[in-house]
């Protein structure tokens, strides 16, 4: 088929949207790999040696008190905030040290932070839509010849995040439990590896935090999932292996009733949260 061929073919899947997936290297090891990791700001050690390897495909939750480092920890994997010593590694293949924001989001590391950041006078479609559209990796010009992939892996996003019923509706209508969800539907278009999300049910309802729990819990496997949440009982609901965060370091790590039982977490947080 040639080039113009390819153009006018609207069935046509294009090589180079089959490869918008990031090609992180996992055969031989972890999909992020932290190592001795520190930041200081201002004299003040926000993070100490810090240690963390994420599975491909694992959902984990880190915990931890306030001031403990994981909004810093956060910062550092997306390249925001660049440590002092340590590594960061994405798969075997990509040093996120040398690399800024734009391009370790366009490798597949999408961040959702506390609040919902939709655009409200947007249909939820349209935010979907947008948020391909912005997807640096697929070549824009090409935009008007893609709409049918474009609208099959909108159909895919909003099965997957529950919101099929009011996919012609105003962002602004919906509950904030619902935007949370469009906007983690929003980081899904792009096909991430790795999603790192903030405190996802600070401020839902009882339903929207089990629908929540539902949905995280579906993207693990098919991404890797990193939740940084401070409500226990969401994270008992959803919990494989929790890290827990204290002054930078990690402190303990294992299943939700390993951790919980340990006598420093309880001493430094879980007694307070309890
Ligand atoms: N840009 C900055 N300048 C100075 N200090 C900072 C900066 N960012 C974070 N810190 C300090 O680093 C420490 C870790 O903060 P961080 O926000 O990472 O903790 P956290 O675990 O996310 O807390 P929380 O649960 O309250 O969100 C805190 O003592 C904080 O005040």
């Amino acid at each position: 088929m040639s080039f113009f061929q390819e153009l006018t073919d609207r069935e046509h899947v294009f090589e180079f949207l089959t490869q918008v997936q990031s090609p992180v290297d996992v055969r031989h090891g972890p999909i992020l790999y932290l190592e001795d990791v520190n930041v200081s700001f201002d004299g003040f050690k926000a993070i100490n040696n810090l240690n963390l390897t994420i599975d491909d495909g694992e959902l984990r939750c880190i915990i931890g008190p306030n001031g403990a480092g994981k909004t810093t920890m956060m910062d550092i994997i997306t390249g925001k905030t660049r440590p002092d010593t340590g590594s960061v590694w994405f798969g075997s293949r990509h040093n996120l040290l040398t690399m800024n924001e734009p391009d370790i989001a366009s490798l597949g590391i999408g961040r959702k932070f506390q609040k919902p950041t939709v655009f409200e006078a947007l249909t939820v479609f349209e935010n979907l839509e947008l948020a391909m559209a912005t997807d640096k990796r697929v070549f824009p010009t090409l935009t008007a010849i893609m709409k049918a992939e474009y609208r099959d892996r909108i159909d895919e996003v909003l099965e997957m995040i529950g919101l099929e019923s009011l996919r012609d509706r105003l962002a602004c209508i919906l509950s904030h439990g619902q935007k949370q969800w469009l906007e983690i539907g929003m980081l899904l278009m792009q096909k991430p590896r790795l999603l790192l999300v903030d405190e996802p049910v600070a401020g839902m309802t009882e339903q929207e935090m089990e629908r929540t729990a539902e949905l995280l819990t579906s993207l693990a496997g098919k991404q890797s999932v990193v939740v940084v949440e401070h409500d226990m009982g969401f994270v008992r609901s959803i919990a494989r292996k929790v890290t827990v965060l204290h002054q930078g370091s990690v402190l303990a790590e294992g299943s939700m009733d390993q951790v919980s039982n340990d006598p420093e977490v309880i001493k430094v947080y879980l007694g307070e949260e309890a």
